[in-house]
């Protein structure tokens, strides 16, 4: 049976998205997943990105497996991408939207709001960041106190943490260089650290200017990737409870920047960035 598929990055953060809209759950398991995310025997991808029908209201369901097959809550490129995939579908369908046009997704982070832009760009509604140690999970402090600037300990180093859930888990550590982190030597060891019971996403942040931070990230699930959505997003909230940048700032990735807001009125953080389409095709399983 041969499974139709698209490819989409945003800013090389690469996902394949199946139209599941007709399916309650995703048509494919984990292990399928993970073999279609393989870059040598499969497709190649850090996720796979399920459509399904909308839950509580919402227009439709966000469901992703990371490319070693688990299922984080959410993902920031990924739900931009998924923006533009929608977007095609439904222009397939004879259904064109108009722009600017929003999109109410549920996800299990919550409703995450994705507007596609007269230019092209993607601006998400995040939803308000988790701040307390309960909620990220993390046990570097009790259940509801905040994790900022807390010492953690990984191989034989003490890196001072501030922890954020954006329905996911991020640990984010500043550093003066990004250049000269040992992310393939550090990131699995934050990963798997026993301070994160449902492991994390680790981010490492040079504050450059206070709108202006470059960040190296390594997912929980996928290893190092070429940006991180929820990640940035993170690190800007990260940033601004440590009094090091504003509320508004650039988050350059290796794969190039994203615009991070965390609004003083209602407390959402919005993400812009691009979202591109690299092919589609059908997939043998
Ligand atoms: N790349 C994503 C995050 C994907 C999920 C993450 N690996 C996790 O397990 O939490 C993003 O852009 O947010």
């Amino acid at each position: 049976m041969g499974l139709a598929f698209s490819k989409y990055h945003g800013l090389g953060n690469d996902f394949i998205l199946v139209d599941n809209r007709h399916q309650s759950s995703p048509v494919l398991t984990p292990k399928q997943a993970m073999d279609l995310c393989d870059r040598n025997i499969g497709i190649g991808a850090d996720g796979v990105i399920f459509a399904l029908p909308g839950e509580n209201g919402a227009d439709y369901t966000m469901r992703i497996f990371n490319s070693d097959g688990s299922e984080p809550e959410m993902c920031g490129n990924g739900i931009r991408c998924m923006a533009k995939y929608l977007e095609a579908l439904e222009a397939a369908a004879d259904q064109p939207p108009t722009t600017p046009h929003s999109y109410q997704i549920h996800t299990l982070a919550g409703l995450i709001v994705p507007t596609l832009q007269t230019d092209g760009q993607i601006t998400v509604d995040m939803g308000e960041p988790r701040l307390l140690a309960g909620e990220i999970p993390a046990t570097l402090a009790h259940a509801s106190e905040k994790i900022i600037d807390q010492p953690l300990m990984v191989a034989d180093k003490t890196y001072q943490v501030t922890c954020i859930s954006m329905g996911n888990p991020h640990c984010i550590t500043f550093v003066e260089d990004t250049t000269t982190v040992p992310l393939a030597k550090i990131g699995p060891l934050f990963e798997r650290h026993q301070a994160f019971p449902q492991r994390i996403n680790a981010e490492f942040i040079e504050v450059v200017r206070p709108d202006y931070l470059k960040m190296l990230v390594w997912e929980r699930g996928a290893g190092p990737t070429m940006a991180c959505g929820t990640g940035a997003c993170a690190a800007l909230v990260a940033t601004v409870l440590n009094g090091k940048c504003d509320r508004t700032a650039t988050v350059e990735l290796p794969g190039g920047p994203l615009k991070i807001e965390w609004s003083a009125t209602n407390n959402h953080v919005y993400m812009t960035g691009p979202a591109v389409l690299v092919f589609t095709g059908e997939a043998a399983l």
